[in-house]
């Protein structure tokens, strides 16, 4: 059995948008064994593995209130805990924080400080957790949340996490649902820049995004949409076409993204995660608005290659560290609990 096992637990949605067969087969070039891990077996009799790549977001979401999620859950972390050298990527404490929009925008904000000589920011936000309107609306006056305001589930994956929606008057405030987050709209040209990061790589990808909305507030209906019929390659609907022309602002510069990503991979401790990032028309500030776990990499050839490659550097630092157990076949002392 190889030394370089690589398991992959992937859901049903992420298994159809990548071509497992088609990177086993390079990897198996570079003498790297991938494995399509069953998460409703054990999984001591399906490794070892030197190497997990999951996106079990759906599986964290889901345990919170289905019995069988969590006993999946507790399947793969009891194979994490008594398998020390297996590397997870990305780790499950990492990968859940970036669940909670709560956790992210904390992150995003505290960026500010690191990033200020790139000019890069976060926009203005709330933590909703009252449905007391008074209250919202106090928050909204003294945190200087400016109008538009876009609207977030807290819980930042799984099926309601994509529905979202503009309030552009006090009185839309009555629309805002606890648990979610209230994010100040920047008007940024309805050009999105998704960067997407793989270990020491990572790839600028322009996307549609959501039109410039006048200065609020005023009275208007509120607007519900789903983020993922906005900022799709293929997103084309009245909510992204600009109401009148503007001129295009010159992307985010290479260097500032090499500094932004430096500092989430640091802050993180990730390897595999996307983060959307907009020009505000105004002060051309670069303005990061969210932070992706695994996302689908469209409109990055590279992708196969460069996860290739930051697996072959975890196997090799492996290695390096611990030459008999790269794929540990003896459990070691349990970890602590995750
Ligand atoms: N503060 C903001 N100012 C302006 N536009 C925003 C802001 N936040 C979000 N948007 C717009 O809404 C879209 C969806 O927002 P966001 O990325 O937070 O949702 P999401 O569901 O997490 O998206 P995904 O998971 O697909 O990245 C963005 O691509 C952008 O077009
Ligand atoms: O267009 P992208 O690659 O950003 O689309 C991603 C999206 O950003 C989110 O990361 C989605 O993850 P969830 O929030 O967990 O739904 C990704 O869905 P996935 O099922 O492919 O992981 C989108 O691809
Ligand atoms: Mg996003």
């Amino acid at each position: 059995m190889s030394r370089r096992r690589v398991g992959f637990c992937l859901s049903d949605k992420k298994r159809r948008q990548i071509n497992l067969v088609a990177f086993a087969e390079l990897c198996a070039s570079h003498s790297v064994e991938v494995v399509e891990v069953n998460l409703s077996q054990p999984l001591e009799s399906q490794g070892p593995f030197a190497v997990i790549v999951h996106k079990l977001s759906d599986v964290i979401v889901k345990a919170e209130y289905d019995s069988q999620s969590q006993q999946l859950l507790d399947n793969f972390q009891g194979y994490v805990s008594t398998h020390p050298h297996t590397v997870l990527l990305d780790p499950l404490p990492a990968m859940s924080q970036l669940l909670d929009r709560f956790a992210s925008y904390r992150i995003m904000s505290q960026l500010q400080n690191s990033l200020r000589d790139w000019r890069i920011s976060s926009p203005p936000y709330l933590e909703i957790s009252t449905s007391d309107l008074s209250v919202i609306q106090q928050d909204v006056e003294s945190k200087g949340l400016s109008f538009p305001l876009i609207c977030k589930t807290r819980v930042a994956h799984g099926s309601c996490s994509h529905d979202m929606s503009l309030i552009f008057s006090m009185a839309g405030l009555s629309e805002a649902h606890p648990p979610c987050v209230l994010q100040s709209f920047v008007n940024h040209g309805a050009v999105l820049h998704k960067v997407f990061v793989v270990g020491e790589d990572h790839f600028t990808v322009e996307r549609p995004s959501l039109k410039n909305f006048p200065p609020g507030p005023y009275e208007r209906k509120t607007i519900f949409f789903n983020s993922h019929e906005v900022s799709k390659p293929e997103s084309c609907s009245h909510l992204t076409a600009l109401d009148e022309e503007v001129s295009r602002l010159p992307p985010p510069s290479g260097e500032a993204m090499v500094a932004l990503v430096r500092e989430l991979r640091a802050e993180l401790g990730m390897a595999l995660f996307g983060v959307d990032v907009i020009v505000n028309i105004n002060t051309h500030t670069l303005t990061i608005i969210d932070i992706n776990i695994f996302p689908g990499y469209e409109g990055v050839p590279q992708f196969f290659s460069s996860l290739l490659s930051h697996i072959e550097s975890v196997l090799d630092h492996q290695e390096l560290k611990v030459p008999q157990a790269t794929c540990p076949s003896a459990p070691s002392a349990p970890q602590a609990d995750l």
